[in-house]
């Protein structure tokens, strides 16, 4: 039976599915979870029939919400579908548009089963970091699924920096039954380490990454990544070189695997099918606790990008623009920054700036506000962020936000839902949460372009001032804050400049721009930029530390040169 309910409300929603239950006598009893599916407008055929058929073995609530929260009018629209058009379960559809989609969190509690586990699956785009989305934080467990990315081998590596316990992917769960055949096959005697590890397959698929990381995690031996057959998608073949012979199994067809053993090479042919994504689905509904050995080979997958300067090295060099005295340098730089942003909205027809604090970046902002009206720039396309921000009242002077509203934001009339600051204090939130709040923002409005994957962007331009000590944003000298990677925004707290609290943008999101423009004046910069010229050293030297993928530029008076 299926009902819909145009411009409703949760509460509506609720009271009509009790009274369809009890219409059409369904029970409620005996449901064990809430599934909620969450996407954006796409088609959502396929994971639907996955967990309908998924409900008959786990019966269970599937609330689907597919948001369109840049959609011009706000509201909700639901299908309730109870009875033989639900599986074993009940499905609610439930269409968000516009404002309605910014508290998704308020939207769904009345509609949660209560007391019952809760499952967020993302079958196509998921947040950067599942276990701080609005949704995720409220389930128990998370399933994402990398493959169904432009970009799998981004995906994950998003996912691993992101990464919580209760976290799980289906490019996981697709390989459950090869994993389960290998640790059979290496338990055969004589027991022996593998002196080599081949795995085949498509070369970014996020199965064979996961599959080659949790091999060299168990095994302690390097695995090597080959390509496999053309025709065949995801994972091939496996193949463990021991002293006494070789296992290696390897895909025969979408039905076997054909499976060799030291001392038996006689093609033994083992049914497994390739799983679909009712398999792979039910098998993460199955279990509720966390899977810690996804998460160990998820974070094997990518150790090395815990070091804050891989996300600088590697992009082109900066290059110096240096002008006569402060005021000259404000100049240029927004001259060169309106450029960017005019060009950028010319491609994409919007543009992204992450605007900074400190007495170069203030009036480089009012200026970029001139710039652009002179330029006719439509204000409606620019997306307005902050680097960083002082974690005190809305009000207070002390603000980054506050000292260019009038000059920036009014001054061009950047409509309030294209402006972006950083909490504060009045937000109610506490600094932790209010920098996590930020994150997700940035995570969302990035979608699948990742603020955690080298060779990636999201910011057309970010302003950076440069303090006396070479901090950029707060990113501070040696403190301890600056170590946090796995998030898009974080907390600091002992600032060495007042006041103390802060939130941050952290080195994978500062790292994600396509022009970076550094600002410094004054003759009490001239040590920190000549330090931040002489090579990245993030920890030491933050300033030296970000690059953009298209350019990097110093704007700096001759003072501040004076060191170069
Ligand atoms: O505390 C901060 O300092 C930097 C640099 O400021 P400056 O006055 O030395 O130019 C600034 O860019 C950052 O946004 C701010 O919070």
């Amino acid at each position: 039976m299926i009902t819909t309910l145009t411009d409703t409300t949760a509460s509506a929603v609720d009271r009509r599915l009790i009274e369809m239950r009890e219409e059409f006598a369904v029970a409620a009893q005996g449901r064990v979870l809430t599934l909620l599916i969450v996407a954006g407008t796409e088609d959502l055929a396929e994971p639907l029939s996955a967990a309908v058929q998924a409900s008959r073995e786990h019966p269970c609530r599937v609330l689907v919400l597919q948001t369109e929260p840049e959609a011009a009018a706000d509201g909700l629209d639901a299908e309730i579908r109870v009875g033989r058009d639900a599986g074993a379960g009940e499905i609610v559809l439930l269409s968000v548009r516009g404002q309605v989609a910014s508290s998704l969190d308020t939207l769904i509690t009345p509609l949660l089963l209560p007391d019952a586990p809760i499952v967020a699956w993302w079958p196509g785009a998921a947040p950067s970091s599942p276990g701080q989305d609005v949704l995720g934080s409220m389930a128990q467990r998370r399933i994402t699924d990398a493959r169904q990315s432009d970009s799998p081998e981004s995906m994950l590596k998003r996912l691993r920096r992101g990464y919580r316990s209760g976290d799980t992917d289906l490019s996981w769960s697709r390989i459950t039954h090869w994993r389960g055949l290998i640790a059979s096959a290496v338990e055969i005697p004589p027991l022996a380490a593998p002196t080599s590890v081949t795995v085949e397959g498509t070369v970014d698929d996020p199965s064979v990454l996961l599959m080659a990381s949790w091999l060299e995690k168990e095994l302690g031996v390097e695995a090597q990544i080959v390509p496999g057959p053309a025709e065949e998608i995801g994972l091939s073949g496996v193949t463990l070189v021991r002293p006494d012979g070789e296992i290696a199994l390897r895909r025969e067809s979408g039905d076997s695997i054909v499976m060799n053993l030291p001392g038996d090479a006689s093609d033994q042919h083992v049914t497994i099918p390739r799983r679909s994504l009712f398999e792979c689905l039910s098998e993460e509904l199955r279990r509720l606790d966390p899977d810690e050995v996804y998460g160990d080979a998820l974070c094997h997958a990518f150790t090395g990008i815990d070091d804050a300067s891989t996300f600088a090295s590697g992009k082109p060099e900066p290059t110096d623009v240096v002008s006569a005295d402060k005021d000259a340098v404000s100049d240029a730089a927004a001259a060169a920054v309106a450029e960017h942003l005019r060009s950028a909205i010319a491609e994409r027809g919007l543009a992204h700036v992450v605007l900074t604090g400190g007495t170069v970046g203030i009036p480089t902002a009012g200026k970029l506000a001139r710039e652009l009206s002179a330029a006719g720039v439509d204000p409606e396309r620019i997306e307005v962020w902050w680097g960083d921000e002082r974690f005190v009242a809305a009000d207070s002077p002390e603000r980054n936000d506050l000292a260019v509203r009038a000059s920036f934001v009014e001054a061009l009339g950047i409509p309030a839902h294209r402006v972006h600051p950083m909490p504060s204090t009045s937000s109610g939130m506490g600094l932790d949460d209010a920098a996590a709040w930020y994150g997700q923002q940035l995570d969302m409005a990035g979608g699948d372009v990742p603020f955690h994957t080298r060779g990636r962007a999201f910011f057309d331009v970010l302003l950076l001032g440069v303090g006396p000590d070479g901090h950029i944003a707060s990113l501070f000298p040696e403190h301890p804050d600056q170590k946090e990677t796995t998030l898009t925004a974080s907390a600091v707290r002992d600032s060495p400049k007042p006041p103390p609290e802060r939130i941050t943008l952290t080195w994978p999101a500062v790292n994600s721009a396509r022009h970076v423009v550094l600002l410094a004046a004054g003759a009490e910069k001239a040590e920190a930029v000549a330090r931040a010229h002489a090579g990245i050293d993030p920890w030491a030297c933050p300033s030296s530390a970000v690059r953009g993928l298209e350019s990097t530029t110093w704007y700096l008076d001759e003072d501040s040169a004076s060191g170069l």
